[in-house]
């Protein structure tokens, strides 16, 4: 039985300051005896908020990393510097990576290995723009974004990652996808896994969806079958993130 997973990407939101207040008025109010939950702040809030989750069973995310190990990559977050905080997730692909910050298959496929070498367990976004809905090519990218990323992965990493389906015209929106639209493309994600690796593998592995997740329609999501949770972006940065949590 998989253990669902609803992590919270605070996105370009909050500073230290805020970041604590948020926790403080989240962290007693989570299950985390049933959901592995997670937050993932802006890099500059990792400190206060790994501090503040102190004692809890809520772990920390960040939003991205780069591949490289250390150097003359200026801005850049290199995953030792995760490791050392404390961090134990890292989100990689999301697609306003992919959108604004030239992120590819290919670099994602980089970081996700360099992830595994230092045991951070990466949430990796896959998802499909509204045109390419409208295309009938969901599946087909989804696969592909799915397999690319996971190249070179072996199967008993491939286990213990995080795949967050994000359509991204659902991202921000309010339009969320119905839950058997989302549950038909984290179904072919779970087959494409199985097809690189084995049904074990796919059976462990777990498949999120995000975009407009809310307290509202996330109980309807989480329970179908192959959807292990959510990728929530702006609910987490509201009380509201514990009702999701406690679905
Ligand atoms: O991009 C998302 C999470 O990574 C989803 O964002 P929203 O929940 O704000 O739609």
């Amino acid at each position: 039985m998989r253990k669902k997973i609803v992590a919270g990407n605070w996105k370009m939101n909050m500073t230290p300051a805020k970041a604590v207040e948020l926790v403080n008025t989240l962290k007693d109010q989570v299950n985390t005896e049933a959901v592995d939950v997670v937050f993932c702040p802006p890099f500059v809030c990792l400190p206060a908020v790994l501090e503040a989750t102190k004692g809890t069973n809520i772990a920390v995310g960040a939003q991205n990393m780069y591949f490289e190990e250390s150097g003359a990559y200026t801005g850049e977050i290199a995953p030792s510097m995760l490791v050392e905080l404390g961090v134990k997730y890292v989100i990689l692909g999301h697609s306003e990576r992919r959108q604004y910050f030239a992120e590819t298959n290919e670099t994602v496929n980089k970081k996700v290995l360099k992830a595994i070498e230092h045991n951070l367990v990466p949430i990796i976004c896959v998802g499909e723009s509204l045109e390419e809905r409208e295309q009938g090519i969901t599946i087909d990218l989804v696969r592909l974004q799915t397999k690319i990323a996971l190249k070179d992965v072996k199967a008993e990493d491939a286990k213990k990652v995080v795949i967050a389906y994000e359509p991204i015209w659902a991202i921000g929106t309010g339009k969320t996808a119905t839950s058997m639209q989302a549950e038909e493309v984290c179904a072919a994600i779970r087959t494409v896994v199985a097809e690189i690796y084995s049904k074990e593998v796919a059976d462990e592995v777990r498949v999120q969806y995000g975009g407009s997740v809310n307290g509202g329609n996330a109980n309807e999501l989480f329970n179908m079958g192959n959807i292990d949770g959510g990728l929530v972006g702006g609910a987490s940065l509201k009380p509201e993130f514990a009702s999701i949590v406690n679905y």
